[in-house]
């Protein structure tokens, strides 16, 4: 395994530069006995603008390596290297301001950066249009589907106009057919805006229906088990069978990987 795992390093170390680049990246929590290495070695380059979903079995460090990326934490050894900041972070819950309205949580993302009153105005309306969601701006959080808030919440995201996307399983709560949904809105917003999208899923089909590469992480402590490059043509649909077929791939190599380390 571990051969396989030095030359997905060894090429992935070989490609261009990229617009985040992990080098033999160690995260470790606590110390002493007790410390838990949640992260041994991970090297990946993200290519700009491209789109790479994480898989991997529970507590295998996804969370982790996004938060690392997002310098929301500190490395133990290794280096992230080209991250643009800020980067956007967006999570299962989408955590708005219950007391603000729709543009009022967009707006926040907006007045950080110090945008004024009438812009901020104007670009969270392009915003909640451009994710679909005109007409919703003065409706509060509450009122809302769980679908429309990973909307508000992906339009506030994008107000940080960041060129990276860092989204920790953004649609795990949501019912199939808005998931669906969603999946091609992102599609979309990614391709328009060009981003950086690292997205982390439990759902090994939306893996391979969003990305244009998976990376298998294997479980604790995390470290690269492969790369699939998603070589189908886009938009794809999450049932078609060439989906299918490689999510099947990498659900056995994923299924194998959480027996060995049960075993
Ligand atoms: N702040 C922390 N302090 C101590 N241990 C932590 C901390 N954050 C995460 N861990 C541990 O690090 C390991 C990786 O956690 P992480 O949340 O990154 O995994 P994950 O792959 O995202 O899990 P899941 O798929 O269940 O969300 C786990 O064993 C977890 O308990």
């Amino acid at each position: 395994m571990s051969l396989i795992r030095h030359a997905v390093a060894a090429e992935d170390a070989a490609r261009t530069p990229g617009a985040v680049v992990l080098t033999d990246v160690v995260k470790r929590y606590g110390r002493g006995p007790g410390a838990v290495t949640a992260l041994d070695g991970v090297s990946l380059n993200v290519a700009p603008g491209s789109f790479t979903c994480l898989v991997g079995a529970s507590g295998c460090g996804k969370s982790t390596l996004l938060s690392l990326v997002a310098g929301l934490d500190d490395l133990t050894a290794g280096s992230i290297d080209n991250v643009e900041r800020p980067v956007a972070m967006m999570f299962q819950e989408s955590a708005l301001f219950p007391w603000l309205t729709v543009s009022g949580n967009v707006e926040l993302a907006l007045r950080v950066k110090g945008v004024g009153r009438a812009e901020r105005r104007l670009r969270a309306e392009a915003l909640l249009d451009t994710v679909r969601l005109n007409g919703f701006a003065h409706k509060r959080p509450h009122e809302l589907s769980g679908g429309m808030r990973q909307r508000v919440a992906l339009a506030r995201a994008l107000a940080q106009d960041a060129s990276v996307l860092l989204m920790d399983e953004p649609f795990g709560a949501l019912d199939a057919m808005t998931r669906d949904l969603l999946h091609d809105e992102l599609e979309r917003i990614w391709r328009e805006r060009e981003l950086t999208v690292l997205f982390v899923t439990h759902n090994v089909r939306e893996a391979v229906r969003l990305g244009d590469r998976v990376v298998l992480l294997s479980s604790r402590p995390g470290r690269v088990l492969n790369v699939y490059d998603v070589a189908l043509d886009r938009p794809r649909r999450i049932d078609s069978a060439p989906v299918a077929g490689l999510a099947a791939e990498i659900t056995d190599a994923l299924r194998e990987e959480v027996s060995r380390h049960a075993g």
